[in-house]
């Protein structure tokens, strides 16, 4: 018998339940297994390896570049880290939206070669069938609506999204669309709090936020900006919850100091 004591997984079915008590569900990004296991062991309940990737990884100005063998590969060393944490991944720009089939595809992928517990899609009823294809193979799908960034070149910025009244009744009405396909759950991306609210009262799966208010069921945040490694990117909507930059560029410094000073390594560092 096994000495270690076991965690118990958090499953859909658990948020789900997280939602029916009024319990907040914590979500955060990971794309590697260092950085997943510190994720993990603090208590977040999802990992979303998000195609944020693209961006915080490999330094893209967009989502749009980052390929599904790409995406494989981190979620492969998250899923590695991830003891007690859903591990989500996103689908990619273009692994999609040509047909079902393809999206199918695209998710076994996924499933099989990282071994995640699920898939996140960008959009509403234009990837309805898609959504259902994949669903019936058992596959757990997360939607996610308002500023959706695979399609930033069709919205021009990354402003809050759905503040005009027919964005904001599509908004609802995808949502309550890809809750009748079966979804376990659904991203708001900076949309008005007010909607948000809305929203997650009118649905019965749990909505997550980012930069869509306090009434959501759950919040998530991409983990280099709340950990404040990523500089440049303070939104309004981001709470850094430390400044690591600086304390890493401190830490580095002091190194090359002591490399060049020939402190580093002295003789009880050394064979
Ligand atoms: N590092 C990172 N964090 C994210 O939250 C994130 C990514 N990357 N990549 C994928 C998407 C893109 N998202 C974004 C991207 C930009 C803004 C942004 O710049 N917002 C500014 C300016 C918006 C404007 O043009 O008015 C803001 O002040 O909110 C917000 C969310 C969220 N996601
Ligand atoms: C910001 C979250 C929701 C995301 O989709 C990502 O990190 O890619
Ligand atoms: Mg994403």
């Amino acid at each position: 018998m096994s000495v270690h004591k076991e965690v118990k997984r958090i499953t859909t079915h658990t948020v789900q339940e997280m939602k029916n008590r009024g319990e907040k569900i914590a979500m955060l990004t990971s794309y590697d297994f260092s950085m997943a296991s510190i994720v993990d062991a603090a208590g977040v309940d999802i990992i979303l390896v998000g195609d944020s990737a693209s961006n915080v990884m490999a330094g893209h100005e967009t989502t749009l570049p980052i390929t599904l063998d790409q995406m494989i590969y981190h979620a492969s060393a998250v899923v590695r880290a991830a003891k007690r944490a859903l591990v989500i991944v996103d689908l990619p720009f273009g692994t999609y939206q040509g047909n079902s089939k393809e999206a199918l595809n695209s998710a076994i992928r996924i499933m099989k070669e990282s071994g995640a517990h699920g898939v996140k899609i960008e959009g509403g009823i234009e990837i309805a069938e898609s959504v259902s294809r994949i669903l019936t193979a058992g596959i757990p799908v997360m939607g996610h609506l308002g500023l959706t960034p695979q399609s930033i070149y069709k919205f021009g910025t990354y402003t809050v999204r759905a503040k005009e009244d027919a964005e904001a009744a599509k908004l609802r009405e995808d949502a309550m669309k890809l809750q009748e396909l079966g979804c376990f759950g659904v991203v708001l991306e900076k949309i008005p709090a007010q909607l948000a609210k809305e929203v997650s009262e009118s649905l019965d799966i749990p909505t997550i936020g980012i930069g869509a208010g306090q009434y959501c069921d759950g919040q998530v945040l991409v983990i280099h900006d709340m950990l404040g490694i990523n500089k440049g990117f303070k939104p309004r909507f981001l709470r850094q919850y430390a400044n690591l930059y600086d304390t890493m560029n401190t830490a580095i410094q002091n190194y090359v100091s002591d490399v060049k000073a020939k402190e580093f390594p002295n003789e009880k560092e050394q064979y």
